[in-house]
């Protein structure tokens, strides 16, 4: 017997190009929805790119959110009632794309994304990741009913955030080898077509690598699609599991004791290195891992994390503690074995 469910919830229209902000205002007229724009960003995106965004509606409205957090999504909720919104326009990084995906969900309304970086794979996913007190919340929310990415302002900003993009789709590959650990040893639901897709993703990305490169559109492009992609994953999974494991425990451990340091694809990347090899050992894929992350400018080792030793073991010993997620940190590691993996990889320098 079947039970009734939703099964997968996806963007109703994706557009990523040049140029394709200007054209906003028409993907969201396509989805028919009623009401003013509340426009949620940050303070760079909406320098960069608010009054164009602006600029194609009746009376929009615009809140800007400084920081990732349940307070500014109760703030949004509050701004809201004000302006009594038909539908959120989130414009910038993951923080207001979060931010807007959250509070579109609690207001029953709906959202489009409009990315303004290729930072990570949430600006199209079904989740919301926000930090509180020392854990993280991985929310189900509802996935933005469309995605305009503007190639030529992704392509214009900062490098670094480019790469950390690629390094979070890269780190695909253990969240994969994580996921099916844990279907054969806990029995998780797992997809079959999520896991590929997902695994697939990081190929392709990793296959195309010599076309990243910094300031090109093409890039820009790529690094997208892939993201695009890599939220498909997420949301047939119905979960961030086929992008999300171990590597992303230890990363969510850094953000917590060592804030602001690197960017959350960084980490993942990094953090992937030391996860493979605990998956397959010396002679496992670690290098090759580590290799591509290389090519793409993404940081190896916890020294370019601006993450000291210590640091980085006391994250890979408590990581299992924050979530309840089965990985290959199971049950945690110790000092003396967190010390061998990071050595081994030359994640650490001792
Ligand atoms: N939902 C999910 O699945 C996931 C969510 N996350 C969450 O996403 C957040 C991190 O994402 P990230 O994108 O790095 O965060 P931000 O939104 O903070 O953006 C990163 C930086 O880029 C700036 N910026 C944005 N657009 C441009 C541009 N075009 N040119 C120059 N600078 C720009 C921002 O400016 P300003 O400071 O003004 O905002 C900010 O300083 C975290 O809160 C993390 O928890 C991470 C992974 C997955
Ligand atoms: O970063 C993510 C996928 O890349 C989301 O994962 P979390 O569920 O661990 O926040
Ligand atoms: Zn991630």
């Amino acid at each position: 017997m079947f039970e009734k469910t939703t099964w997968i919830k996806l963007p109703r229209n994706v557009l990523v190009g040049h140029g394709v902000l200007d054209d906003l205002g028409e993907a969201v007229g396509e989805l028919y929805l009623t009401g003013r724009p509340l426009i949620v960003t940050s303070p760079t995106p909406d320098d960069i790119a608010g009054d164009r965004v602006r600029a194609q509606f009746d009376d929009p409205a615009t809140a800007v959110v400084e920081e990732a957090s349940f307070d500014a999504v109760e703030e949004l909720k509050e701004t809201a009632e004000a302006v009594d919104p038909g539908y959120l326009i989130a414009l910038g990084g993951g923080k207001p794309i979060d931010i807007a995906k959250m509070a579109a969900d609690h207001l029953g309304v709906g959202f489009v994304s409009v990315p303004t970086v290729a930072s990570h794979d949430g600006i199209v996913s079904g989740r919301s990741s926000i930090p509180e007190g020392d854990t993280r919340h991985s929310v189900a929310a509802d996935p933005p009913l469309a995605v305009v990415a503007d190639t030529t302002l992704i392509a214009d900003a900062p490098w670094r955030l480019t790469t950390a993009g690629c390094a979070d789709i890269i780190s695909n590959y253990t969240a994969v080898k994580d996921w099916r650990l844990a279907r054969r040893l806990r029995n998780v639901e797992y997809s079959e077509y999520a896991g590929a897709l997902s695994e697939m993703t990081a190929e392709l990305l990793v296959e195309n690598a010599d076309m990243i490169r910094p300031g090109l559109e093409e890039s820009a492009w790529v690094v997208v699609k892939a993201l695009v992609s890599s939220g498909v994953a997420m949301s047939i999974a119905g979960s961030s599991r086929p992008a999300s494991g171990a590597e992303h425990l230890i990363s969510h451990q850094l953000d917590r004791t060592a804030p602001g340091r690197a960017l959350h694809g960084h980490q993942v990347g990094v953090a992937s290195i030391m996860t493979e090899y605990l998956h397959s050992g010396e002679n496992g894929e670690w290098a090759a891992i580590r290799d591509a992350l290389a090519e793409l400018d993404a940081p190896t080792t916890a020294a370019e994390l601006g993450i000291d030793d210590a640091e980085l073991i006391a994250a890979l010993t408590s990581a299992h503690e924050i979530r309840d997620r089965y990985t290959i940190l199971q049950g945690g590691i110790n000092e003396a074995a967190a010390i061998e993996v990071a050595t081994a990889t030359g994640v650490i320098d001792r």
